[in-house]
């Protein structure tokens, strides 16, 4: 369950959000609003990346950025850059030492990756890039599993193969997005508006 104590943060002199108290036990949770209001800088705080300004982020009782939470967590978001001299297997066999779980998951193959397994990062496109960015976040397969706009130049297929599996994903889920449908199936779903006010829990 991710919580949320006295979280407020601020670059320079703009101010994102401002004591941001809520608890969510809800297993889904969708983050809107608009450009630039700070969904991905949340998404950065929730996972443990980026420390906030002011106050904590728990899961299951525990702060985000404790070391032994880096097993717990999945994040993919396009500002958390893959070094692009890499291969893909590269990176994936990286990722597996790091978590202790095999790279050679059924993701390579249902995201459609082999071909591209001996290609280096900066070589993807874009779509391929969001789908390595997918598969490193979900391999090690993460209690919290936070997404940055996930679908985002994805091929039709991809999309599907990743609804599908989000759907019965046991984890919980955040996924920041300006799509409405997203968790469309689920029962349990929490909304979180972020506004030049702050963040809205509905
Ligand atoms: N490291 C940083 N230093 C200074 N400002 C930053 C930094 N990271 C983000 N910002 C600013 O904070 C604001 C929120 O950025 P963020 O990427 O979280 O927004 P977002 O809601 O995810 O936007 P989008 O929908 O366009 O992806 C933006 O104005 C951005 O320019």
């Amino acid at each position: 369950m991710l919580s949320f104590e006295h979280v407020s943060h601020h670059f320079g002199a703009r101010t994102l959000f401002q004591d941001f108290n809520q608890t969510l036990p809800e297993s889904r949770i969708v983050l809107t609003g608009a450009n630039g209001m700070g969904k991905t800088t949340l998404l950065l705080i929730a996972a443990g990346v980026l420390v906030p300004s002011a106050g904590t982020v728990y899961f299951n009782q525990q702060p985000v950025t404790a070391t032994a939470m880096r097993h717990k967590i999945g994040i993919s978001a396009n500002k958390v850059s893959l070094p692009g001299f890499f291969t893909v297997m590269e990176m994936l066999s990286f990722q597996a030492r790091q978590f202790n779980c095999p790279a050679n998951n059924e993701w390579i193959e249902r995201l459609g990756l082999s071909p591209f397994l001996n290609t280096k990062v900066d070589d993807l496109s874009l779509g391929n890039n969001k789908k390595l960015s997918l598969i490193l976040a979900l391999m090690h397969q993460p209690e919290l599993l936070l997404l940055d706009e996930p679908t985002n130049g994805l091929d039709e297929q991809t999309r599907q193969a990743l609804d599908n599996f989000l759907a019965s994903y046991p984890g919980q889920i955040v996924i920041a997005s300006h799509e409405t449908g997203v968790f469309a199936d689920a029962t349990q779903v929490r909304h979180l508006h972020l506004d030049a006010s702050g963040v809205h829990a509905r």
